[in-house]
């Protein structure tokens, strides 16, 4: 069949007199149906192409057309590694820095900015606090995103309703679990993802293989009630599916369908069918439609797969080649974007971040859930604890008694050196379950559940008793056995810096977490800023020795290190009076002189004004966190923004739509 014939053929298929339930009339230049509040979706000659190392310039999507409505269900189908979860990250506004995307992406005809909290994301991995059962994972989403006018007793019947519907019922009280002990499956973890995600009701909603895992009695419920949910409340729902079955398959209104980043086919899922078999690829009677075109276009295993078609071609290849052609001359093709750029003008809601409840509630409800998992993941502090009490056994041992002698100078200076540097260092070991908490804190960012604010607020509340249990419980067996100066107020002020410190440990490995999310670059790069801090703290080289002045003191003042050295050694020293060994042990010496000759410290001011530092420190830290995270979520829209310039047909026809919402521009 030449593609000439295939093309007269192909205009004899008639959208509207076949298409899924979910078609809905066009009228002109307004689309009828959910125009208060639903998202309508559109991209016209979508590019997207690494921009990074040896895969710079190699296309992932090559220039894709297509729409999303509300009430709609769109399935993206192809061959693994086709392009499809990078559609979803293009559309969704959240490609990485790696690829460069161009072309356009509107919503309700304008260019609005989608990432950070305006539409629902159910990525293929599911990211979720391991620590609570499926009850509380959900509840405490709930408890976030739901806007305070409902009451408690709704919020939990929203979530009782939402489990039940993903049929999590029987796994409702059970862990989710993670590597170190095991917890619910990997299908029930897909449906929690799905769950937390569809208890708002968003909008627009992104899924990334939501069927994975799952067995085809759960994918066909979880499927239809989420197409229940596009058709009752508006939402507009685009999924990327591998394999559905043929029930499944019969639920999407519409499909697109990729091969290597082209566009096989974008229209009705249920004209398909015919497409292939006007295009001499027909589905066999007794094979599940979706696993018949997946056969028909995957290049990867050529052959075999389509003995027995019609077509002249006997390869995927050959009829990828076949289909693309045959569609573009389609009228399918034309009856998209006849749509797309009816779409352009269309007025639709706003896109609005997603939480609706309060600020407050954000910063209670996240507290107590990040205290509860601190609290049940061993690894988080309990492991700490116990490793730091065994290591201030050992201090407590190895300098017992430590006397008042002329050496227990140097040893006083070796043991607190000690406990301010490699104690302290030690509280990198909480990285890798604060990486975890991060990977959830991206998601639910991305997908607007709460603010960046809270997240600090609540991390830094909720570590904060977990954290004086580990510095007073050790520091006290280390304090004792060694006897150090006596009195409770010399013990305080010592575990108040120990717990300082760590708070500032804490604080820096968020900012790193913040900017090397990799579990063991993150754990390399904090090593590697605290070994320095340690090294130019002004002990291993005096200050005095330090190079002066370019490289000391920019080093020597920052690093929190100095400060809290120099708070222990007053804390320990002042007061103190040792034997004069030089002058045959008849004179004494102070501890202020030791402080001043020995170790060349400040001792001007007093060790609180060192305390307070350090507090002022920790402080800074979590500012700083701050600062990079909002700094990073501006950036990258607005890179997007500016590769994302719609043409100017389409500028002259939104020049009469409604103002730019959200800071969006035409
Ligand atoms: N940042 C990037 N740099 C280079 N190549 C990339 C980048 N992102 C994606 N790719 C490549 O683009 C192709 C499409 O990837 P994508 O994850 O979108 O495929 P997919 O259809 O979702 O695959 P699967 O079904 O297996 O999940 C892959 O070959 C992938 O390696």
């Amino acid at each position: 069949m030449s593609s000439t014939e295939v093309k007269v053929e192909m205009e004899e298929l008639c959208w509207n007199a076949t298409a899924g339930g979910g078609d809905r009339p066009l009228e002109h230049g307004v689309l009828s149906g959910w125009e208060e509040g639903g998202l309508y979706l559109t991209w016209e000659d979508l590019w997207v192409t690494a921009s990074n190392g040896k895969d710079s310039s190699r296309v992932i999507l090559a220039g894709l057309t297509g729409y999303a409505r509300p009430g709609e269900v769109l399935a993206i189908m192809g061959p693994s590694g086709c392009g499809k979860s990078t559609l979803l990250d293009a559309l969704a506004g959240r490609l990485d820095s790696g690829t460069k995307q161009s072309g356009h992406v509107l919503v309700n005809g304008w260019r609005q900015r989608l990432a950070f909290g305006t539409s629902a994301y159910v990525t293929q991995d599911d990211i979720l606090m391991t620590t609570l059962t499926v009850r509380e994972a959900v509840y405490y989403s709930a408890q976030l995103q739901l806007p305070n006018s409902m009451t408690k007793s709704e919020k939990k019947e929203r979530v009782e309703m939402t489990i039940r519907e993903m049929g999590l019922q029987e796994a409702m009280d059970t862990r989710i679990g993670g590597q170190v002990f095991k917890g619910i499956s990997g299908g029930q973890k897909r449906r929690v993802s799905i769950c937390v995600e569809i208890l708002t009701r968003p909008k627009l909603l992104f899924l990334d293989e939501p069927t994975s895992g799952l067995d085809s009695a759960a994918s066909y419920h979880v499927m239809n009630r989420i197409i229940d949910l596009a058709r009752h409340d508006g939402m507009t729902i685009i999924a990327s599916i591998h394999q559905p079955s043929s029930e499944v398959f019969e639920l999407f209104d519409n499909l697109c369908l990729l091969s290597s980043g082209k566009t096989v086919y974008f229209g009705p899922a249920s004209l398909t069918n015919e497409f292939f078999a006007q295009n001499g690829f027909p589905c066999p009677s007794l094979r599940n439609p979706s696993d018949h075109y997946l056969r028909t276009i995957n290049k990867d295993f050529d052959e075999e797969i389509l003995k027995g078609c019609s077509s002249q071609s006997k390869t995927a290849a050959g009829a990828i080649d076949i289909l693309i052609k045959s569609y573009k001359l389609s009228n399918i093709r034309q009856e998209v974007e006849r749509r797309v750029a009816e779409m352009r003008g269309s007025e639709g809601a706003a896109v609005k971040t997603r939480s609706q409840a309060s600020f407050t509630t954000q910063c209670i409800v996240l507290t107590k859930r990040s205290f509860i998992n601190m609290h049940r993941d061993l690894g988080y502090y309990w492991l700490r604890l116990a490793i730091y009490a065994m290591l201030c056994l050992c201090i407590g041992t190895m300098f017992y008694d430590i006397g008042h002698s002329y050496g227990s100078i140097q040893a006083r200076g070796s043991v607190l050196l000690f406990i301010s540097a490699f104690l302290t260092f030690m509280a990198i070991g909480g990285f890798p379950s604060f990486v975890e908490d991060m990977k959830i804190f991206r998601r639910e960012r991305l997908n607007g559940h709460y603010d960046v604010t809270a997240f600090m607020i609540s991390n830094m509340l909720s570590s904060a008793p977990h954290l004086a249990l580990v510095s007073i419980i050790p520091a006290a067996m280390a304090y004792y056995l060694v006897g150090l100066q006596s009195g409770v107020d010399h013990f305080i002020f010592f575990a108040l810096v120990l717990y300082a410190s760590m708070l500032l440990v804490e604080g820096l490995m968020m900012i790193v977490a913040s900017i090397v999310p990799n579990y063991l670059m993150g754990i390399i790069t904090g090593a590697g800023i605290q070994a320095t801090m340690i090294l130019s703290a002004g002990f291993f080289r005096l200050p005095n020795d330090l190079p002066k002045p370019v490289w000391r003191y920019p080093l020597y003042h920052i690093a929190f290190h100095k400060y809290a050295n120099q708070a222990y050694y007053k804390n320990e020293f002042i007061g103190l009076t040792f034997p004069n060994i030089q002058a045959g042990g008849a004179a004494t010496v102070t501890g202020e002189e030791v402080l001043k000759d020995f170790w060349q410290m400040e001792v001007g001011y007093s060790k609180w004004v060192d305390l307070a530092i350090l507090f002022g420190m920790v402080i800074l830290y979590r500012v700083l966190f701050l600062v990079i995270v909002k700094a990073s979520e501006k950036v990258k829209p607005m890179v997007r923004a500016v590769l994302n310039r719609p043409p100017k047909h389409v500028i002259q026809v939104m020049g009469k739509a409604s103002a730019p919402l959200d800071g969006a521009s035409p």
